[in-house]
């Protein structure tokens, strides 16, 4: 039971965790400052109620980025949503669920129930030959013994026809490009530009079909965003050729998007108002942002809160799973550590008989 007791102390602490790690980001100057760590470090979520942008005042945010479509956009999103806050959990089927993930999970449950708003669980299945059904039941049963219900069960790839019709949309703007620098070459911060970057939106909307059809062999063919990235990462890739069959759209596409494209249309779509998620996504913010406004769409604030990390426990989906593959630890429930040491997902918790309630 002592092995664990670091695990439930992390659990327990959950929010507090989360609240301390919290940072708004600092891009600029407009109305809202950061909490300050004083205020985050006394935690729970009654402290932060208050601390972010009320729903549809977007525009209030540090580094949001308003255009002159931005007010009617979120005058529709508070007429759609009737003002409620609405967030989501939006997990990568592809693994189970560790300690860091139950931060995320409560966080942004309990903001909603704080703020009387909805959360949904949205599985991120972008990555058709690592979405697993077997991961789909479990991050379920992870988020309802955790105490949360989801307001709605959702899938990115419920989207794929009206994201397959909003690349179409970027394309025709020339927003959008289909490129064929073999994938080695373009990945890195210093990728030579390509030379279709300014290939006629025609044929670009043309061979986005071709892609579509299966007239290109993987790596033969990607649409690429013409945008920067914070990181200076050029024109980065919003969807590839993949020839593996998806657990819930089976063989109806060929084309998947990426993170960088879907993650913030999906947030869009469900009209989310607050887009949460670990500090390492913070770079992706300048795509999430500049994608919506080139859509026209209406834009989430996304805010970044710093990851949980619990000493000598693996806290990460790969090294877990790596464990599972060398045998180390056994796949099946109870998936306890068979020699010493803990493991950070959160089935271990849960079959060590912690309570996720305090
Ligand atoms: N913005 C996010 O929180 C993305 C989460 C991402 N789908 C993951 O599983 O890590």
């Amino acid at each position: 039971m002592a092995e664990f007791s670091t695990l439930s102390a992390a659990l327990r602490r959950g929010r507090r965790a989360v609240a301390i790690g919290l940072r708004r980001r600092d891009l600029s100057s407009t109305s809202s400052k950061r909490p300050r760590d004083s205020e985050l470090r006394k935690g729970g979520m009654a402290q932060l109620v208050g601390k972010f942008h009320r729903p549809g005042e977007n525009h209030l945010t540090e580094g949001y980025v308003v255009t002159d479509k931005t007010q009617a956009l979120l005058q529709e999103h508070l007429e759609r949503t009737g003002g409620k806050a609405v967030t989501r959990f939006p997990p990568e089927p592809n693994g189970i669920l560790h300690i860091g993930h139950a931060t995320s999970i409560n966080f942004n449950f309990n903001f909603a129930k704080a703020h009387k708003g909805v959360c949904y669980l949205r599985y991120d299945d972008t990555n058709p030959g690592k979405a697993d059904e077997q991961y789909i039941r479990q991050i379920l049963e992870m988020v309802q013994w955790l105490g949360h219900t989801p307001d709605k069960v959702t899938f990115a790839s419920d989207y794929f026809p009206q994201l397959y019709q909003l690349a179409r949309r970027l394309v025709s703007s020339s927003l959008a490009f289909v490129c064929h620098q073999p994938p080695h070459e373009v990945r890195g911060h210093h990728a030579p530009p390509s030379p279709w970057r300014d290939r006629p939106a025609e044929e670009s909307l043309h061979l986005l079909e071709e892609m579509r059809k299966g007239k290109f062999k993987e790596g033969e063919a990607t649409l690429r965003m013409k945008m920067v990235m914070e990181d200076s990462k050029v024109d980065p890739v919003a969807y590839r050729v993949r020839f593996a069959p998806h657990p819930r759209t089976g063989t109806d596409w060929c084309i998947y998007p990426t993170y960088d494209y879907a993650h913030c249309l999906c947030d869009s779509l469900e009209d989310i108002t607050h887009s949460f998620c670990t500090k390492e996504f913070q770079m992706k913010r300048s795509s999430y942002y500049w994608l919506c406004n080139a859509l026209d769409m209406y834009c989430p604030v996304q805010w970044e809160f710093g990851r949980l990390n619990v000493k000598h426990a693996p806290v990460s989906k790969r090294k877990i799973q790596s464990l599972i593959h060398t045998g180390t630890v056994r796949s099946s429930p109870p998936l306890k550590p068979l020699n010493k040491g803990h493991l950070g997902d959160i089935e271990s918790v849960l079959y060590s008989e912690v309570s996720p309630h305090y």
